[in-house]
């Protein structure tokens, strides 16, 4: 299990513009980090290099586990690291049971996870609709039940709670209290400040 994220000397550019240059950091098991900044400072960009899905053009992204052995970034990212972004990666034409569902088998995790998750994001009455009508706070608690719906070491947030509204912030909060608790690791893209204990890392930015 991913115990430690480790970013040394990373450096990451997009189009002509470096965004940030020689970036350390390291998280460890139990901790959350905000990332800060402007419009535009690289916040998506950095989660989306720690998922693997922007290559770095400098410097390393490392997990490993409790006893600090290097893990396959592969296997850990496959089967460990959880990207939730704005999108919510969600396919509208299914059911949000068939997409919930479908996220809660995915690591061989099933009915127990699909209970769990749709009981803490309040998804029951949504679960005949197609998601194409749901609303955008109810697509995202429905990507949220699909994050604890299947136990992942590493969530990586772009800005999650944008489209909620005040009860399910708190749902969403206690939900990362209890991530932490179990050893779990969050970095979250925000605007505002999170809820819960957090390092930030401020990328500033111009806008
Ligand atoms: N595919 C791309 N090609 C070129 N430039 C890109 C690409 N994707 C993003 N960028 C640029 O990279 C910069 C950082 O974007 P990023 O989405 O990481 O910022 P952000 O901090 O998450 O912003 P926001 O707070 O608006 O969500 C921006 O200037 C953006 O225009």
């Amino acid at each position: 299990m991913i115990h430690t994220l480790t970013l040394t000397d990373l450096t990451v550019t997009r189009g002509e513009r470096r965004l940030f240059n020689g970036l350390n950091l390291e998280l460890k098991a139990g901790q959350a980090l905000a990332l800060t900044g402007a419009n535009g400072a690289g916040k998506t960009s950095l989660l989306r290099a720690i998922a693997g899905l922007l290559r770095p053009d400098a410097g390393t992204i490392a997990f490993r586990d409790g006893d600090g052995n290097l893990l396959d970034e592969r296997t850990a990212r496959g089967r460990e690291v959880h990207f939730l972004g704005h999108q919510d990666a969600l396919k509208t034409g299914r059911t949000t049971r068939e997409e919930l569902g479908f996220q809660c088998d995915w690591l061989g995790h099933t009915q127990h996870g699909f209970d769990h998750a749709a009981e803490a994001f309040g998804l029951q009455p949504l679960l005949g609709l197609e998601v194409r009508r749901l609303s955008a706070g109810q697509r995202r608690r429905l990507a949220m039940g699909r994050l604890i719906g299947s136990p992942r070491a590493l969530w990586l947030l772009d800005e999650p709670m944008a489209p909620l509204d005040v009860r399910w912030r708190e749902a969403f909060a206690d939900q990362m209290r209890r991530h932490l608790d179990a050893d779990g690791l969050i970095v979250a893209a925000v605007h505002d400040p999170l809820p819960i204990p957090v390092r930030t890392l401020d990328l500033g930015g111009l806008g």
